[in-house]
């Protein structure tokens, strides 16, 4: 579904990615990790069109679409949430879930109940008449994702959805984002909480210093000497295969 070439971005002399490729087949949940400042977001930005990359390409669905901007994107199928959310304060919930549906459907009505739809969702069906100011973290994270959602992707980016949460609100939402992917969503997330990593995941990709330094699975990649030391510093496989041995 989604195919990143060789991707390079570099902000004046700071090369935040450097020939970056990853691939996300159809119905997948494939997770984007990486130490802080990897290029996570920046990387996500090129997917979706907010920037232009100095070099490399974005394929989807078998189509180059690095020209298109981020609205041709939206209207393809590729939606994403932002890590730092920031609902429309002086709307209700209703009302900016209402704003991505108005995407695909034009009268205020069609898209009231597209966003009423979507609120069920992901769980904040009670709460459509709210200010979206009023709401808890955990419920502006539900709020992100379905703002994202009522675009109808067919690809969704999930920037850090967990973070910020206590572990019930997350083992609360795991279960949103694997139905979402049930229902047809083909799913790219950054994510940070490796629990979830490892129960969402069917595949993973590790960036580090701009560079895609490890993939598999979430039990292959959490083992690999590579990840292991781009979490905890150079030399740090070795001290923990020896400090293992010596405890054998
Ligand atoms: N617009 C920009 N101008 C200059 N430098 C930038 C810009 N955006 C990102 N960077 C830099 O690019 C690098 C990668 O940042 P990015 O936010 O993509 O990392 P990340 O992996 O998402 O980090 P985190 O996990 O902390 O969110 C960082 O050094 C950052 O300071």
């Amino acid at each position: 579904m989604l195919e990143v070439k060789d991707i390079t971005m570099r902000f004046g002399g700071l090369t935040a990615v450097g020939g970056a490729s990853l691939k996300v087949d159809k119905g997948r949940i494939v997770g984007l990790i990486g130490p802080n400042g990897a290029g996570k977001t920046t990387l996500f930005a090129i997917i979706a069109g907010f920037l232009d990359p100095t070099a490399g390409r974005v394929i989807f669905e078998g189509s180059d679409i690095t020209p298109l901007p981020a609205h041709e994107r939206a209207k393809l199928g590729i939606a994403r949430t932002f890590q730092i959310v920031q609902p429309f304060a002086g709307l209700d919930v209703r009302e900016n879930i209402a704003v991505g549906a108005y995407l695909r459907h034009a009268r205020a009505a069609e898209a009231h109940a597209k966003a009423e739809a979507v609120a069920r969702r992901v769980g904040l069906g009670g709460d459509l008449d709210k200010q979206a100011s009023s709401l808890t973290v955990a419920g502006r994270k539900r709020l992100e994702l379905a703002r994202a959602l009522a675009t109808e992707p067919k690809l969704l980016l999930l920037d850090e959805v967990l973070a910020g949460l206590n572990p019930s609100e997350i083992r609360d939402i795991v279960p949103v984002i694997r139905a979402i992917r049930d229902e047809g969503v083909t799913i790219l997330m950054i994510e940070h909480v490796m629990q979830a990593v490892m129960n969402l995941c069917d595949e993973v990709y590790v960036l580090a210093q701009g560079k895609m330094i490890a993939q598999g699975t979430p039990r292959e990649v959490c083992v690999d000497p590579h990840v292991v030391e781009a979490y905890l510093g150079k030399g740090a496989a070795d001290r923990l295969r020896a400090e293992e041995a010596s405890h054998a």
